[in-house]
């Protein structure tokens, strides 16, 4: 019987065709071992390393903060937030007399630096892990968001957050690498790494996947839609495409793997915001793995291809953003071709004379008005990660941190005891 040959990449494939994930791969994506290299085009940051007493203190179970006079906060009834005040007086309680132990003191070191890189970043930071931001507990802090003005702030937030509790428990899973061989996870030199926090607009920050060093496809991050996207699409893409061939293609360690650009307004300018694993672990936001894994790869555009010479002759085009094509919206074809002017013209036959004015770009997913993808994010996003509402309620009680994390103590109490409640009667 003659062989079934079917046109579909995916036919027949029993699982993600990932190529095998090494631990010098996640390494490489950690943000100390690819900041140094690209400082000039990631956003003004600093990263303090992390000794064991303090990564142990992560670790640990239960959210007890170090005593720190100068950044108890104080809660403010006309904002309705609370806000740092130096030199708060404020009477020991009992509790605080009885435990006269020092959280910090294997880590002061440690403790001091953070302070002092938030002092020199203008006093407002947004922290993350060697990989993870701890996007899933900005409900724990008073502002509701990532942004940190005090050790303590970001401790709150790096020990809630799960996506932290991954990087340092589960990095390497799902690694290739023989246990014997190569660097364990209680060996992984961890960071704290804190931006200067500035109003980031999410409609501009995009995803990218590259693989085999050819950038294949791109997506919003913010799952939302945003209509002036539309009509600066190809600029977007060629804008991003030049920044990979210029910034990235040939001097990541790895050939395959995805990064995230903010390209803030007058859009012309890309950011590296992070770089991510090619692996399951990474969200693939609009597409699919299977999607981006079986995509056909880009083609070898002569002179677009060749380097920064022909991107700047590729730049200097006007680009007519209102000529975007639908085709690299949300359920748009891989790619998408445009004329030097900047013209997607997906799937048009050329006159042989226009060939060598012609440019490949990766797709651009968008979110278009009324996308399911929308509307399943009317609900805050990482919604997996929220806690019941009266840990929530304890936490803004507006007496402050380290009543908070005696508040929490209260409540899983409280709980517990209703659970016993429950089931004794539950037994009667
Ligand atoms: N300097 C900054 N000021 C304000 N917000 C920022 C700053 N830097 C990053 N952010 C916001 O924090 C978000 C998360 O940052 P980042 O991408 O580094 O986290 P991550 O955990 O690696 O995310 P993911 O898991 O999606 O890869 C960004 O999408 C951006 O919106």
């Amino acid at each position: 019987m003659p062989a079934i040959i079917s046109d579909d990449p995916a036919a027949g494939l029993t699982e993600l065709p990932f190529p095998p994930v090494t631990k010098a791969h996640i390494l490489n994506c950690s943000y100390h071992n690819w900041h140094p290299k690209y400082r000039a085009i990631t956003p003004k940051s600093r990263v303090v390393p992390l000794t064991k007493p303090f990564v142990d203190y992560l670790r640990a179970d239960g959210i007890v903060l170090p005593d720190d006079e100068d950044e108890r906060p104080e809660w403010d009834d006309d904002s309705g937030v609370f806000s740092s005040s130096d030199n708060i007086d404020r009477a020991p309680d009992d509790d605080e007399e009885e435990e006269d132990v020092d959280v910090a003191a294997d880590w002061r070191e440690t403790h001091d630096a953070i302070k002092s890189v938030i002092a020199d970043l203008g006093g407002k930071v947004v922290p993350k892990l060697n990989w993870s931001a701890p996007k899933d507990a900005t409900w724990i802090n008073a502002t509701n968001s990532m942004e940190c003005r005090s050790p303590n702030d970001i401790y709150l937030l790096l020990k809630s957050s799960d996506f932290v509790t991954h990087d340092l428990e589960h990095a390497f899973d799902d690694c290739v690498d023989s246990p014997a061989s190569s660097i364990q996870q209680s060996e992984i030199p961890y960071h704290l790494v804190l931006r200067k926090y500035f109003q980031l607009n999410p409609s501009v920050e995009f995803r990218c996947f590259a693989r085999g060093r050819k950038l294949l496809c791109m997506c919003q991050r913010d799952l939302n839609h945003f209509d002036f996207l539309f009509n600066m699409q190809s600029k977007l893409q060629s804008l991003i495409q030049e920044f990979f061939n210029v910034r990235l293609r040939d001097s990541f360690p790895d050939d395959n793997l995805t990064f995230d650009v903010y390209v803030p307004a007058p859009y012309n300018k890309v950011w590296l915001v992070d770089v991510n694993p090619w692996a399951p672990r990474t969200d693939p936001l609009l597409f699919s793995w299977l999607e981006i894994l079986t995509m056909p790869d880009p083609p070898d555009m002569v002179g677009q291809d060749a380097g920064t010479e022909e991107f700047v002759r590729l730049s200097l085009q006007p680009v007519t953003d209102t000529a975007a094509h639908s085709n690299c919206s949300s359920n748009g074809s891989a790619g998408s071709h445009a004329d030097g002017a900047g013209n997607d013209i997906d799937g048009e036959a050329d006159s042989d004379s226009d060939v060598d004015e012609e440019f490949w770009f990766p797709e651009l997913r968008l979110i278009r008005q009324g996308d399911p993808e929308a509307y399943s994010f009317g609900t805050p996003q990482y919604s997996a990660h929220k806690l019941p509402k009266d840990v929530v309620d304890a936490s803004q009680s507006g007496e402050g941190l380290r009543d908070f994390a005696r508040d929490w103590q209260n409540v899983l109490a409280r709980r517990q005891q209703d659970d016993a409640t429950t089931e004794s009667s539950e037994d009667d």
